[in-house]
Order: C-alpha cells, then sequence, then structure tokens
C-alpha cells in the first residue's frame, strides 16, 4: 500500500481551509560521504482545524516531517506551504520571523528556561518578536484554558513535569500561530499526566480550532487525534482515522498490520518483528 497523495480530512473540519500542504517533497541529508534519504515524495494536505498525528519507527521520517512544517530546514525538492506561505521560497530572515510568529513548538523535553517564571516562558516568543506589551489578558486566558493560572510566579524546578508542558504548550500558542507542532510531548510524562496533556490538546482543537501536528509512538496517545499518518523509510505508507477505532488497542493493530503489511512484501514474514517503535 503506497498512496501517492494523502489528503488528511476530518469531520471536525471546515472543508477548503488548509493549513498546511507539503508537495511531493524530499528530503536528504549528507551524512559523512553519502547521502540519507530521510522524506521520499511526501504529498501531504492538512486542513485548518485537524489534528493530526505522525507515527512510525525510528527513522522514518517524523521528526524530519516536523521539522520542515515548522521552518527548522528545507526540502531538498518540493514544496512546503504554511497557512499561504511557500517556505521553500523563503530567505533564512523570513523563516525565522515565520517561525516566531506562525508556529508552536513544543518538545519532548519542554525545553523551558529555567531562570525564568513560568509567566516569562510563556512570553519569551513575544519578547523575542518585541511584541511583549499588553498582553495580560491573553496570558491569563491561555493559563486559565491550561489549568496553570496559579503555577505562573513559579520557576520550572518548582513545577510538575505535566505543569512544565502546560507552560510549554502556552508558550507555543502565545503567539495564535497556525500550527502547533507537537514532538512526543508526552514523552517525558507518566501516563496518566500524558493522557491528560492529550487532553487538553483535544480541548485545544475542539474549542478553539486548533491545529495540530503531533509526533507519537504511542497509540493510546495517538487516538486522541483525528488521524494517524503512518510513515516508513520516508514515504507516507497509510492514515487511519481514529473515529473507526474505539481504543488504542484497536488502533495499534490497523497500525501495525499497516506496518507489517509493508513489511512482508521486502522481507520474509519470519524476518518480521512487531514493535510499535
Ligand atoms: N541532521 C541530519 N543529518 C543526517 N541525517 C539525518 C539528520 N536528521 C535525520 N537524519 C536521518 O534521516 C532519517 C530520518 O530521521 P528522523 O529523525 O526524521 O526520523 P524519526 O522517525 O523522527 O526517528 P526517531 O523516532 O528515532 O526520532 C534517519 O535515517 C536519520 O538518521
Amino acid at each position: 500500500m503506497n498512496e501517492s497523495t494523502t489528503p488528511c480530512s476530518s469531520d471536525s473540519t471546515a472543508p477548503g481551509l488548509r493549513a498546511c500542504e507539503l508537495r511531493s517533497v524530499d528530503k536528504t541529508y549528507q551524512q559523512g560521504g553519502s547521502m540519507v534519504q530521510a522524506l521520499s515524495q511526501v504529498d501531504l494536505t492538512i486542513p485548518d482545524g485537524a489534528f493530526v498525528s505522525v507515527m512510525g519507527a525510528s527513522g522514518s521520517g517524523k521528526s524530519t516531517l516536523l521539522h520542515l512544517m515548522a521552518g527548522l530546514t528545507r526540502p531538498t525538492r518540493g514544496s512546503v506551504i504554511i497557512d499561504g506561505d511557500d517556505l521553500s521560497q523563503s530567505s533564512d530572515i523570513e523563516l525565522t520571523r515565520f517561525r516566531r510568529s506562525r508556529i508552536g513548538l513544543v518538545f519532548q523535553a519542554f525545553n523551558l528556561v529555567p531562570s525564568l517564571s513560568a509567566a516569562d516562558n510563556i512570553l519569551l516568543p513575544l519578547m523575542a518578536s518585541g511584541k511583549a506589551d499588553n498582553t495580560e489578558d491573553r496570558l491569563r486566558e491561555l493559563a486559565e484554558t491550561l489549568g496553570i493560572a496559579d503555577r505562573l510566579d513559579h520557576r520550572p524546578d518548582a513545577l510538575s513535569g505535566g505543569e512544565q508542558q502546560r507552560v510549554a504548550i502556552a508558550r507555543g500558542l502565545i503567539a495564535d500561530p497556525a500550527i502547533l507542532l507537537a514532538d512526543e510531548p508526552t514523552g517525558n510524562l507518566d501516563s496518566k499526566t500524558g493522557q491528560s496533556i492529550c487532553q487538553t490538546l483535544r480541548t485545544l482543537c475542539d474549542t478553539q480550532g486548533r491545529t495540530i501536528v503531533m509526533v507519537t509512538h504511542e497509540p493510546a496517545v495517538a487516538i486522541w487525534s483525528d488521524l494517524v499518518i503512518v510513515l516508513k523509510d520516508g514515504q507516507i505508507i497509510h492514515q487511519i482515522a481514529t473515529k473507526d477505532h474505539p481504543n488504542p488497542q484497536s488502533l495499534a493493530i490497523e497500525y501495525q498490520t499497516t506496518v507489517d503489511a509493508e513489511r512482508s512484501t521486502t522481507q520474509p514474514q519470519d524476518d518480521v518483528t512487531t514493535s510499535l517503535t
């Protein structure tokens, strides 16, 4: 199964509006004397307001896909269009400006500044672009939505892992970005805290129409999204509508069946190891 075009769509999204479009994207890295093809001929459209997960084995290209959407790297070939801007045509300065104003980034390791309060960490992207004036209402509103209104004066080391990730999500949203990109946002959290972060992301999508793209290895995390994109060897091999799955186990079975079917076309069944990571 190898779908050349993958139009993600979800019942909860408005038709026609596109937050993100990748057209015939290749990404090649130079590694020593050889080239590594991290992504190959990726076509993907993510509608405004969709919550999409990206799953795949280690090295399948998930982070590369996210980094391209964030403007952290450029495609070797093809176009990456975010909120109407073609990033492959942008200069370095334009890309930096784009990242600050149009992209929210959330990482597994939170990446908060230890010496700053939660409030200042959240406001950091606005400070960097000189737009931190009159942000008190926006800061309060976001902190209340994320359940950290009473933690704003604390530094990161006085916050739990879940609270730190909520601060990181608030920082990602403070500039009202076109897309929130999350790279394994629950990877450093216990499963209960991880589930509450997933629930918060779901609520942000449902109540504020946020477009979210999240890399995860966990079916129990991916089930919160609308659609799961499955990557293998730099190609999108399948998409899974989560509404077809009553629980993470059922989603895991479709994911694994897809990956195993791809494997069986390239190697004997006896060699197949079944792992979600
Ligand atoms: N900066 C880089 N230089 C050279 N090769 C790279 C670079 N970044 C990624 N790669 C290679 O590109 C391929 C895809 O990597 P990528 O990090 O996107 O995969 P991934 O699915 O996110 O993996 P993981 O789940 O382990 O984080 C891998 O073969 C990786 O070694």
